[in-house]
């Protein structure tokens, strides 16, 4: 597969790459917002009081409207606070919950092929820390454009993106992430914005592209998505405190004071508003700074004192003004037409590829990302001292010691009850934010997603307890026969799978590994305790645990592996039935076929159901959400 991309990339080195591909448009968006309100419900509770106060709706958003068309770009500005991201999150179709207003696409309500018309780029760069700038970007190409784009174009437009965002120095570099260098914060910006670009926007919504860059990056970057609004594409962007010249690139300007519009309209025409009512700059200064002071309540006088403004009275003012009116009617205008509706012009069906070549790009990027946590050799180092330990601890064990034997084969059950469990419910939550953002952006199903993760590790999952069992098994003197060796196998590895879906569960259903860790104990613990070795008379309203014990049906089949009806141990001077044995007699095993046969088809089961209940888990991430706007 390695091979594969690197001849896929050694073409498109040979191939005329457009130098800017994406002046092509597509269908030309014009987006409209009209009052748009948005509330959410706040739990008080006093600091003093034990009892929960009624609940607040604190308002984020409070009746925002405005107009974007094609070849424009919207600068959302405002102090931290204000409601920037929140509006840019409702305006991008991915914000649920009391979200009222309208919002339009020509005309349209959002749409599953406005959704793949649109990029959107987080805040925060959501990116695989260990793969190379060309890989991310090739498997996004080949995960989100369309089957009609053929696989060699896809490389091509991947590469065509990374001469446009200027990433061809750290093509090879990896993308890093907390705790891993990788490329500088401005090229994993661009890395994102790259990601969206590729399926060539209708629509581009950017939440701060420019913050922690320095100003020449910011320019460069603000640039390039100049150039593409010239190419017809509707670009909205919250942004922090851009200097003046990024400022003048701006069509249109939003300044947002505590969810409500103080001003909304041409980025040059501003300082003449804030002039007409009153608060014209007395110095020379950056106009996005005056912005932001007015919208923080502060005005810089001739003096050079700060005066406190009243920010109702800016509300207000704006509100009254011509300006608010004339916009409130060209967002009134309807302009549904079936010219101008946005289709699925681009070739996607409802995916852009189908079910196979999803799962083995997936497959093949996973393989990419988690090698280096599948395949860490302290992982390896682990498992093969501890089974060492194991092996020398019970060297040689027999029959003669029951009980010791005994505990050997509970120490297996439980140590690969234990290790893929914890391993296992990293998994998911450590993918959620970027699970969330590609299936917000109708990358993918969530079956071949699923399916590529639960293969991607499934090799190393299955080689570390074949190792560790054939060190153990051996060094600690079991039944030397290949059925006894191989059923013992067997039981493992299935015990592995569930203990791993168990943990997979735990991850997607509450995706927080502090929490998800402090169930898997309690969780495990009972188990542990409840399949028989620890306690065997049981009070009988509690008895039943053990029969949902993972670990009880895997003991259950470890020690039938190694004893045999009719086979008897050294007690006192003479030979006693080992089925008679305390330890395994209290247990209340049958050693006959239906009831191993019963025991595996419980972990089979198990296995598949807790799977499943991970696969429910993470339906609800990343769909489109709901909200009731009308
Ligand atoms: N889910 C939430 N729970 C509680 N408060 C929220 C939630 N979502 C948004 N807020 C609040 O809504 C307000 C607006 O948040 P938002 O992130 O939109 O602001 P912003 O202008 O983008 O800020 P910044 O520039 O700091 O990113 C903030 O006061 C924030 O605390």
């Amino acid at each position: 597969m390695e091979r594969e991309m690197v001849d896929i990339e050694s073409q498109t080195n040979h191939q005329e790459v457009p130098n800017n591909v994406f002046h092509k448009r597509k269908t030309p968006v014009t987006l409209k917002f009209e009052d748009v309100v948005y509330k959410i419900k706040i739990e008080n509770v006093g600091i003093l009081e034990k009892k929960k106060k009624a609940s607040e709706r604190k308002v984020i958003l409070n009746g925002v409207s405005g107009i974007v068309q094609p070849g424009e770009i919207l600068a959302m500005l405002g102090p931290s606070g204000s409601g920037k991201t929140t509006l840019l999150t409702a305006l991008g179709g991915r914000l649920g919950g009391r979200l009222k207003g309208k919002i339009t696409y020509n005309g349209d309500p959002f749409s599953n092929a406005m959704k793949r018309n649109t990029g959107f780029v987080t805040q925060d760069d959501v990116l695989h820390p260990h793969l190379t700038v060309t890989e991310t970007l090739v498997f996004t190409a080949l995960l989100r454009l369309p089957n009609t784009v053929a696989k060699e174009e896809k490389v091509a437009l991947a590469k065509a993106v990374m001469n446009q965002l200027g990433l061809v120095k750290c093509k090879d570099s990896i993308v890093g992430g907390p705790g891993l260098r990788g490329v500088s914060g401005g090229e994993r910006k661009r890395v994102s914005v790259g990601q969206e670009l590729l399926i060539n926007p209708s629509l581009l919504f950017l939440d701060e592209p420019t913050s922690g860059l320095d100003s020449t990056t910011a320019l460069r970057l603000v640039s390039t998505l100049f150039d593409l609004a010239r190419g017809g594409r509707t670009i909205v962007m919250t942004i922090h405190q851009p200097s003046s010249r990024l400022y003048y690139m701006f069509t249109k300007v939003l300044l947002l004071s505590e969810g409500n519009t103080v001003y909304f309209g041409k980025g040059s025409e501003a300082l003449d508003y804030f002039s007409g009512v009153g608060f014209s700059p007395a110095l020379a200064m950056n106009p996005a700074d005056f912005l932001l002071d007015l919208a923080n309540g502060i005005y810089t006088n001739e003096l050079n004192e700060d005066v406190v403004v009243d920010k109702k009275q800016l509300i207000q003012a704006y509100k009254s003004c011509n300006a608010d009116s004339q916009l409130r009617q060209m967002v009134q205008v309807t302009n549904s037409n079936s010219s101008s509706r946005v289709e699925n012009t681009a070739g996607f069906g409802k995916w852009p590829t189908n079910w196979w070549q999803q799962f083995t790009v997936l497959l093949r990027r996973d393989l990419k990302e988690r090698k280096h946590e599948a395949f860490a050799s302290f992982n390896i180092i682990q498992v093969v001292l501890t089974s060492f330990i194991v092996g020398l601890l019970w060297y040689k064990s027999d029959t003669a010691h029951m009980q010791d034997q005994l505990g050997l084969l509970f120490f297996l059950s439980s140590f690969w009850a234990f290790y893929p469990l914890y391993r296992a419910i990293f998994v998911f939550p450590d993918e959620r934010v970027m699970l969330e953002k590609e299936r917000s952006s109708g990358m993918y199903r969530l079956s071949s997603y699923f399916m590529a993760k639960m293969t991607v590790d499934l090799p190393m999952e299955l080689v570390l307890p074949t190792v560790s069992i054939l060190i153990t098994y051996w060094m600690a003197g079991l039944k030397a026969t290949a059925a006894a060796f191989i059923f013992m196998l067997l039981t493992i590895l299935t015990l592995v799978l569930v203990s791993q879906g168990i943990g997979l569960a735990l991850g997607a259903c509450v995706q927080n590994t502090k929490v998800a860790t402090t169930f898997a104990s309690v969780i495990g613990l009972t188990f542990m305790i409840t399949s028989g070795f620890f306690v065997q008379n049981v009070p009988k309203f509690i008895a039943w645990l053990k029969y949902i014990s993972f670990i009880y049906y895997a003991n259950e089949l470890v020690i039938f592996s190694q004893y045999r009806e009719g086979e008897t141990y050294k007690c006192g001077t003479g030979k006693c039935l080992i089925y008679e044995y305390p330890g395994i007699k209290g247990l209340g095993f049958v050693n006959n076929r239906e009831s191993q046969l019963r025991a595996s088809l419980i972990l089979l089961a198990m296995l598949f159901f807790y799977r499943f209940i991970a696969y429910v888990a993470l339906m609800r991430i990343g769909v489109t959400k709901k909200s009731k706007s009308s």
